[in-house]
Order: structure tokens, then C-alpha cells, then sequence
């Protein structure tokens, strides 16, 4: 099977241009407000209207309220929600059965203590999104370019399908596949000449190298 890639944070039309033509299978948007890839309804909306059939899109949210679920899923044709707060089990599934679109649940990895939680959130999400943990004081709760030790999860399965995430970058992901099994890779930072700024050669660079594991 085809290591399936998910690029987030797209801000702009040519990163949606970029990201299709490589091949991705998902694309995420940002709705975070102190996050560098944020958007408003209107931009994101123009951005999913652009979204090529065969691509999923993905709205990224954090804590996001019913009101303001409500608001996103109105005016964005999405595929996916992707959860990257603290969420509970409960608020997952209470989203998920409201919504009518598949859940991925973000559970944070620094350690060996954070690994029983991508079990329990595999009984409630559709996916999940094994991610690195943020730093103390980070300002966000994802997208952080962090990496976690990736042997901490080499071999293990989970009851649903999971996606890798943090720090992952073109010049890292063929390793981070062939250590830990994953059959999709999320990246943001590590495809970006700036904050928030896709970078299409790294973009490409970065599906080819996840091919090639
Ligand atoms: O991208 C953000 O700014 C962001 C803000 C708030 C929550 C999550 C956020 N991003 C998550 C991701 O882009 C990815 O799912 C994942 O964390 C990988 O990010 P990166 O390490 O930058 O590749």
C-alpha cells in the first residue's frame, strides 16, 4: 500500500496547486488564531472550493466550541476534522456523531507514559494523529517542527489508522517510515521557507521521500 501524505497548514491557492500535483492525500487548514497558517472562513473556504477530487481536506481545530464547529462545517466543504486540543474522549465522540465527518484525534508523544492514550483515543477518533508533544510554553499545540523519539512507537499498532507527525521534514520522513511503520505522514513545518509559507520544491521533495521508504 502507498504511504499516504497529509500536508497542513496551506494559507494560499498555489499551495493547493503545489500539494495536488505531488500527490498528497490530504491537505489540512488551520483554524487556530495564534497560528502562523490561521485562516478565516472566507480564505478557507476559496482554498477547499480549489481542492482537486481525490484530495482530502482536512480543518484543523483546537478546542473548537460547538459554535464554532458549526460556523467551519458550514461554510468549508471539508472531508475531515482533525482535533489537536485536549479534547476528552467523550467531546470526540460527541463530535464526531454531530458532525457526520470522520474524526482524527492529535494525542502528543514525548515519553512512554503518553502511549496508553493513542489506545484509548483509538476507540473513539476514526484516526489518529501521533504527534510530538509541544515544548513547555509553545503557543501552539502542534506545528511546532518537534520530533519525538520515534523507537517509542516502532512496532506498535493501534485500532485505527494512524498518521506520524512532528518534525518531520523531505531529509527525515524515509527514516521515521521505516522505523516506525507508518503507512501516513502529517508535516507542516518541515515543507515551509517560512512560517506559515509552503514551499513547493519541499513539498515534492517530501512525497518522493515518502515513496521511497
Ligand atoms: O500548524 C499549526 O500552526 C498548528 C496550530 C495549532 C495546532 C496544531 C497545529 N499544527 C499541527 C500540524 O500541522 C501537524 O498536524 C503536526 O503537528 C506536525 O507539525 P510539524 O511539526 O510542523 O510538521
Amino acid at each position: 500500500m502507498e504511504i499516504k501524505v497529509k500536508i497542513c497548514g496551506l494559507t494560499r491557492p498555489e499551495d493547493v496547486t503545489a500539494v495536488a500535483k505531488a500527490g498528497a492525500a490530504y491537505c489540512g487548514f488551520v483554524f487556530f488564531p495564534k497560528s502562523p497558517r490561521n485562516l478565516d472562513l472566507a480564505t478557507a473556504k476559496s482554498l477547499a472550493l480549489a481542492v482537486p477530487a481525490g484530495l482530502a481536506k482536512v480543518a484543523l481545530v483546537v478546542n473548537a466550541d460547538d459554535a464554532r464547529l458549526e460556523q467551519i462545517t458550514a461554510a468549508v466543504p471539508l472531508d475531515m476534522l482533525q482535533l489537536h486540543g485536549t479534547e476528552s474522549f467523550d467531546r470526540v465522540a460527541e463530535i464526531r456523531a454531530r458532525y457526520g465527518l470522520p474524526v482524527m484525534k492529535a494525542v502528543g508523544v514525548a515519553d512512554e507514559s503518553d502511549l496508553p492514550a493513542l489506545e484509548e483515543y483509538g476507540r473513539v477518533a476514526d484516526q489518529i494523529l501521533v504527534d510530538a508533544k509541544p515544548p513547555k510554553g509553545a503557543d501552539r499545540p502542534g506545528g511546532n517542527a518537534i520530533a519525538f523519539d520515534w523507537r517509542l512507537i516502532a512496532g506498535r499498532r493501534w485500532p485505527v489508522p494512524w498518521m506520524l507527525a512532528g518534525g518531520l521534514t523531505p531529509e527525515n520522513v524515509t527514516e521515521a517510515i521505516r522505523l516506525t511503520g507508518a503507512r501516513q505522514v502529517d508535516v507542516s513545518s518541515g515543507v515551509e521557507s517560512a512560517p506559515g509559507v509552503k514551499d513547493p520544491a519541499r513539498i515534492r521533495a517530501f512525497v518522493e521521500a515518502a515513496r521511497r521508504a
